[in-house]
């Protein structure tokens, strides 16, 4: 085989992404490609995204991250889901956890064999058949060699990244701290060919990842990508995030708690305490969120909030040229759900399995931006499905989420659902079947009807098999040690 004509590889930003990129490409594809990573120290990281999906396991077993090692680098706790409280309804509560709803049938899933139990009058909540969401509401965690337990974590997003960096760099990624001040293109085919720093210093490549975060340097600054706003379906476009103390046991789940513009996390790590409030600027004033914040917070604050704002939407195209975007630079929903982290991960993912050795050909660049638009439209509509199909009319923030039209892949979904109790994961979905169950219902979607194969089933049968798994959950989740023991021993050991 011919030499690789990509052989320099250059990642614009020192972030979450930069770094996780750097890293996936240095131990996957040296000595094939030399990686160098640009990052600023005056301009910084965005400094947030600490919740994590299960996903994030899978790609640290790619990457050969040693959990232990990487959990007491980053501070990180384990996360089984997220506790959804005042969406639906003020005073209201759900977890989205990371489990199986009990066991359904090919034909049928499990909800509606839960929901004809529903009917028949005795079946307790659909929470009570699932073990991570008995674990979490009763705040237990372990990890055993005989029963798995799908989880997550959170993590201290800066120590993330230096140790990202830790890995890294001794594999042989050179990092440059500098300011990028140009980005020189070929002037015939459009292809970045160098970075000039404020220093002087240039840097040459032959692909380049954008990670520059939101400003999108050279995906929209240089190649004019174009951006798809989704401000319409997600309104909230500024966040306040602030450490505080722990107090109290870390919780094994993050906290969503909605307000009357939007909402806060609580993101427990072992050290201190991740909290933000996000909220919608054309509902809530600067000063208005930050007393709301300040009001709510639990714990002592370590700094004073910073303003971040956003916008919701996607890159219309992530790879350009020689160029990809991943992270920020390549669009951004919003934190309800933490599933940016995982579009990094996925994305740096495709791209080592599709790594262009011989030139990017535009097949290949249709191909990746092709599967970016699919996931992140599916993630869309899962988070807008949580201010769209709400009970809340308390605030004209939430009266303009529950009016507001919704896209046409949501709407269809929702109307299944509602009519038929049926729910799916398409081949590009990140959210399983389980996923969407529990947020409708959450969400108090209630179903005018579901599979009648669950009437078939004799009501002696149905109460058994439900009763037993209820039962068989709760026992092992009695038997199971708090989160925090859990963590303590296994941090130790
Ligand atoms: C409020 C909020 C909460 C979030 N919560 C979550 C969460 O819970 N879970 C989750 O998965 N995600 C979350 N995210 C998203 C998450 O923070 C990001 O996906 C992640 O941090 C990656 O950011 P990034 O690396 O793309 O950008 P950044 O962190 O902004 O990094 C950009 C890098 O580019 C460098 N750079 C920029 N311009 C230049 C230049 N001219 N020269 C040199 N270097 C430059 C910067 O110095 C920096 O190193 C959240 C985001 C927000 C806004």
């Amino acid at each position: 085989m011919d030499e690789p004509k990509v052989k320099r590889v250059v990642v614009a930003g020192g972030g979450t992404a930069g770094w996780i990129a750097a890293y996936a490409l240095v131990k996957q594809l040296a000595p094939l490609i030399e990686v160098t990573l640009v990052e600023s120290d005056e301009i910084g990281t965005v400094g947030v995204g600490e919740s994590t999906i299960p996903t994030c396991r899978t790609f640290h077993q790619y990457m050969g991250i040693d959990e232990r090692e990487f959990m007491r680098a980053t501070n990180s706790t384990f996360k089984l889901g997220i506790s959804f409280e005042n969406w639906a309804a003020e005073q209201d509560r759900y977890i989205h956890s990371f489990g199986t709803l009990g066991h359904g049938t090919w034909l049928a899933d499990f909800h509606h064999y839960w929901l004809e139990a529903r009917r028949q009058g005795w079946a307790g909540e659909i929470g009570d058949y699932c073990f991570e969401h008995q674990a979490a509401a009763a705040e237990k965690f372990a990890t055993s060699k005989d029963a798995t337990i799908n989880y997550a974590y959170h993590l201290d997003a800066t120590s993330y990244g230096q140790y990202l960096r830790g890995l890294a760099e001794p594999l042989g990624v050179r990092r440059v701290e500098g300011k990028i001040r140009e980005v020189r293109q070929n002037a015939e085919s459009g292809d970045i060919e160098a970075l000039l720093l404020q220093s002087g210093e240039t840097v040459e490549g032959d692909l380049f990842i954008d990670c520059t975060g939101f400003r999108g340097l050279l995906i929209e600054q240089t190649l004019k990508a174009g951006f798809e706003d989704w401000a319409e379906w997600l309104p909230t476009d500024s966040a306040l995030p602030v450490q505080t103390e722990s107090v109290g046991a870390p919780k094994p789940f993050t906290r969503a708690i909605a307000h009357r513009a939007g909402w806060r996390w609580q993101i427990p790590l072992q050290h201190r305490v991740g909290n933000g409030l996000v909220f919608a600027s054309a509902f809530m004033s600067e000063d208005e969120a930050r007393a709301l914040l300040a009001q709510e917070l639990e714990g002592e604050p370590l700094f004073e909030p910073r303003l971040i704002r956003f916008k919701a939407g996607r890159r219309r195209k992530s790879w350009v040229n020689n160029c990809v975007a991943i992270g920020l630079s390549s669009g951004f929903i919003e934190p309800l759900e933490s599933t940016s982290i995982h579009l990094i991960m996925i994305a740096v993912t495709r791209l080592l399995q599709a790594f262009p050795f011989r030139g990017a050909t535009p097949a290949a660049r249709d191909r990746f931006n092709e599967q970016a638009d699919r996931e992140i439209i599916g993630i869309r509509d899962f988070i807008v499905l949580h201010y769209h199909a709400t009970e809340r009319d308390d605030s004209d923030f939430w009266r303009h989420c529950r009016n507001m039209t919704i896209p046409d892949t949501l709407r269809e979904r929702i109307e299944l659902f509602r009519a038929h109790a049926h729910a799916y994961q398409d081949s590009h979905d990140l959210f399983r079947v389980d996923s969407w169950v529990q947020v409708m219902l959450g969400q108090r979607q209630t179903p005018a009807s579901y599979h009648h194969v669950a009437r078939l089933m004799p009501e002696a049968r149905l109460r058994e098999a439900l009763s037993s798994l209820q039962a068989n959950i709760s026992r092992a989740v009695a038997g199971m040690p708090t989160h925090g023991e859990f963590l303590q021993r296994y941090m130790a050991g």
